[in-house]
């Protein structure tokens, strides 16, 4: 594909030049023509009188050429410096040849895949560009530049003799020739390559609204360097180190913008406020489908941005430190900050410190570091706390409160101690062998643990809740995985407080399920019931390690169950449900599964790596790649007949499932 035939800039189309539309021109385009060219015949000489000063004094030669530049065919740079009339000479073969040598063909807007894949042109070779644009309209009009410099001669006659009667000597060709190539070395001096962005309606860049962007130390370099370049267009395929060093940050640049670009222009076609840190802007928890992916897109190029714009050391270095954000959370949790800041208008430090009996000072310190990640914004110079956008949505929030003390109050004392339970018990396949067993001196599994502690139990349960409600993780997409057209009846087993069953019911009218759970979640989930489900949603006690119950049923669900356990429980779990299936029932399981190594996007391999490590730390478990799911069913009984994985476009979660065929 001819790249520079793509990026060639679409206004070319739009140019009144003179011979257009067959030589047929209705006077209005005449007058319009006119009027063009009066304004070029302008523009070109304030442009060459008055900017070539400008640019004089910051003219300077070329370092002696080096051996790349040799290799490719430019050891005469140093010529590229000097005076050379052919630049200035009027449009010819030769004189545009020699032009075509510094930019690529079709108006020098160039495109190289290293330095700025498919999306972009560099500001150079479009100035480039228009000053040897300027010297074809120039040379078109150069008799009327001449007649224009006579009248202006003549009325200056009085006060400035030696021009009298004469075209003026700054007009002459001699120096208009002498200003363009002072110019084209100019620009070559001082070559801007900010980054112009492709229009993807056009198909081109349009050379107007150039993106001011990537002017850092790192490109200020490559700018300095016309040549390097230039060798890239006569060698495509060189590779230029200092260009890729430049190449990657530029590109994460010109990305972010671009996809800031669409992604505002999503909320605007939906309907959705502009982010902001203001209490009263609403908040957009569940955007489209083409939201989130840019969303997404967005937090891993500015993920990555800063990661290389800090360096190795002060990447890792903030990753450490970022660990008190988990001791001001535990603080906001705890003292309950968000809900006692009133949702219109402010609290003083004072009267906040005497509700939560903690020192004014300390209370000052919690709010005043939670206000720099954009949590609470003070008011009043500084004495009292109100509401941002964050802050609010956390008072509005209280499943996400409950998250938020479920991680500090049970799973991060389990962090701080998932490294010792490895060296203490290595390979172990038993859930009680984890950082949380260490952390909470426990001798059974979390799950057990909490029969005895329905406060502990419910929290959990809420955390669930709140994860379920996050959009790319919401129970619903279970629904779009399968043709639910035929299944009767849905056994969800450990469906906690009921958000998969109610989503299921809601969707497909007229399926039954029924939740399958600890006795401890009894109540929780009943109440969760709404009664218009009550009829076809139902909640039965039922400990998942003994034999499934609910015989004959169409689909057998689990979600978030298996990778809460080690693959020796996992076993026993799908064992357990042998004596209940009838043949052709389905065991669908709705967990991550882990891709290869690089085969996706950081952000979401980080996502799912991250749950992994949560789920050593909590209970010696993991998540699974699909190999792994693969041979646990056919490790459990042969008569499981693995069916593959489903994806749901805007669910993180896939769906495993496996068909119960014991002929
Ligand atoms: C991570 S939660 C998943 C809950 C739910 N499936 C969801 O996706 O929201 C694990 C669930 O397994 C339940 N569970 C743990 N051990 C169990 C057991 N032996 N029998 C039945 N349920 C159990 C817990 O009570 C909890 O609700």
């Amino acid at each position: 594909m001819n790249l520079l035939a793509w990026f060639t800039p679409k206004w070319h189309n739009y140019s009144p030049l003179p011979g257009d539309n067959n030589g047929k021109r209705s006077s209005a385009s005449i007058s319009a023509w006119s009027s063009f060219r009066s304004l070029l015949l302008k523009t070109a000489l304030v442009c060459l009188l008055g900017i070539s000063s400008f640019f004089a004094g910051r003219l300077s030669m070329s370092a002696p050429s080096t051996e790349r530049e040799k290799a490719f065919g430019l050891e005469t740079s140093n010529h590229l410096f000097e005076y050379n009339r052919t630049f200035g000479e009027p449009p010819s073969n030769t004189t545009n040849a020699a032009w075509e040598s510094l930019f690529p063909q079709h108006g020098g807007f160039f495109v190289h895949p290293e330095l700025a894949p498919k999306r972009s042109a560099f500001s150079v070779f479009h100035q480039m560009h228009c000053l040897d644009e300027l010297r074809h309209g120039f040379y078109v009009l150069h008799e009327q530049v001449i007649a224009y410099s006579e009248m202006i001669g003549d009325r200056e006659a009085g006060t400035r003799s030696h021009r009298t009667g004469r075209a003026l000597q700054e007009h002459s060709l001699g120096h208009i020739r002498h200003c363009i190539d002072l110019l084209r070395q100019s620009l070559m001096c001082n070559a801007d390559l900010t980054v112009e962005v492709k229009n993807e309606e056009l198909g081109g860049v349009t050379g107007f609204g150039t993106y001011g962007i990537n002017r850092g130390n790192t490109l200020r370099r490559v700018a300095s360097h016309y040549l390097p370049v230039l060798c890239m267009i006569k060698m495509p395929t060189l590779q230029v180190t200092d260009a890729a060093d430049v190449s990657k940050l530029e590109q994460l640049a010109q990305d972010i913008a671009s996809k800031t670009q669409e992604f505002i222009a999503v909320l605007r076609r939906n309907g959705y406020a502009l982010p902001s840190h203001d209490p009263d802007t609403a908040s957009n928890d569940s955007l489209p489908i083409e939201g989130t992916i840019l969303q997404r897109n967005l937090m891993e190029l500015t993920t990555e941005l800063q990661a290389l714009v800090q360096g190795p050391r002060l990447h890792v270095h903030n990753q450490v430190l970022a660990h008190v954000n988990l001791v001001n959370l535990h603080a906001i949790y705890s003292f309950k900050l968000p809900s006692r800041v009133p949702v219109e208008g402010s609290i003083s430090y004072a009267e906040l410190a005497g509700k939560i009996q903690v020192g004014e000072d300390v209370i000052r310190r919690i709010a005043r570091y939670a206000i720099t990640k954009h949590i609470f914004r003070e008011v009043d110079g500084g004495n009292r706390l109100a509401h941002s956008a964050t802050s609010k949505m956390l008072a509005e929030s209280p499943m996400m409160m409950e998250w938020i003390g479920m991680v500090c109050e049970e799973m991060w004392p389990a962090a701080t101690q998932a490294v010792p339970a490895l060296a203490k018990w290595p390979r172990s396949q038993e859930p009680q062998h984890s950082g949380y067993a260490l952390a909470h001196g426990l001798e059974t599994h979390v799950f057990n643990m909490l029969v005895d502690q329905p406060e502990r139990a419910a929290r959990f349960a809420n955390a669930m809740v709140y994860f379920n409600s996050i959009e790319d993780l919401a129970s619903h997409h279970l629904c779009d995985a399968y043709d639910w057209k035929s299944v009767s009846q849905v056994v969800d087993i450990g469906g906690s407080a009921g958000s998969t069953a109610v989503a299921l019911a809601t969707h497909l009218p007229r399926m039954s399920i029924v939740i399958q759970d600890q006795a401890v979640l009894e109540d929780q989930a009943r109440q969760s019931i709404p009664p218009a489900l009550a009829d076809r949603v139902s909640f039965m006690a039922h400990d998942f390690f003994q034999d499934q119950p609910v015989r004959d049923a169409d689909v057998y669900h689990f979600r978030w169950i298996f990778h809460d356990w080690p693959d020796r429980y996992c076993l026993k779990l799908l064992r357990a449900l042998v004596p209940a299936l009838k043949p052709g029932a389905r065991v669908v399981v709705s967990d991550f599964v882990v891709p290869e190594s690089g085969a996706t996007s950081w952000y979401t391999e980080g996502l799912i790596r991250g749950f992994d490590l949560a789920m050593m730390e909590l209970f010696n478990a993991r998540e699974r790649e699909e190999q792994d799911w693969q041979r646990l069913f056919t490790e459990a009984d042969s008569r499981f007949r693995f069916a593959g994985v489903r994806t749901v476009p805007g669910a993180d979660l896939a769906f495993i499932s496996a068909i119960w065929k014991p002929v």
